[in-house]
């Protein structure tokens, strides 16, 4: 199973890690042409607003959403949650617009920028460890959507059939359940 990690910003190297901990052959990707290879793709954490100019000038937004279109399975973790999102609180467009849900940038205040907690994530444990840094969170989901976590009753994951989003940074502790669940989701979808 071979999983790209979209590296034009942001923390591409230790999603590549743990993708290969969770069992995945995974690869960087910085041109289009790379997608045609690729089981699934994440879109990593960094400055949602960066990352969008970045794939508008290398032709990555149409090239993702066909790539999503066509089935294949895309995680999104904090700020790449905010690009595959419809909708955007406060903003009239959005990023690739994928995904059914609804969130909203910088969402936990100024005094909790950044912090951890360990919080259940349906599907995945009881104890999942989930850093947050200058993370959204998702108002709200579609109807086909399924909410897997929330944390002070605010969504922090979610499903959306071939696509998952968590407003968290799964790569950056030594857990690759999360990986190991989209991974999962990949197997299902190629079959
Ligand atoms: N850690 C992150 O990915 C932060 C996301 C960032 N605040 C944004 O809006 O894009």
């Amino acid at each position: 199973m071979k999983i790209g990690v979209l590296a034009l910003q942001g923390a591409v190297a230790e999603h590549l890690r743990m993708l290969e901990e969770a069992g995945a052959t995974a690869v960087p990707v910085k041109k289009v042409e790379e997608l045609d290879e690729l089981d699934g793709l994440v879109l990593p954490g960094g400055e949602s607003t960066t990352i969008s100019k970045l794939m508008h000038k290398y032709g990555f937004m149409e090239a993702l959403q066909e790539f999503g279109k066509a089935g294949k399975p895309i995680f999104g973790t904090c700020a790449g949650a905010i690009l595959l999102a419809k909708q955007i609180e406060g903003q009239d467009d959005c990023h690739l617009g994928l995904m059914a849900i609804k969130v909203e940038r910088n969402a936990f205040g100024r005094q909790k920028e950044s912090f951890e907690v360990t919080m259940p994530v349906a599907g995945v444990g009881a104890d999942y460890p989930a850093v947050f840094i200058r993370a959204p969170y998702i108002m709200e989901v579609g109807e086909n959507a399924e909410v897997l976590a929330k944390y002070e009753e605010k969504i922090v994951v979610a499903r959306e059939g071939h696509y998952l989003a968590a407003a968290f940074h799964p790569e950056l502790t030594e857990d690759a359940r999360l990986h190991k669940y989209f991974l999962d989701m990949v197997k299902e979808y190629r079959s």
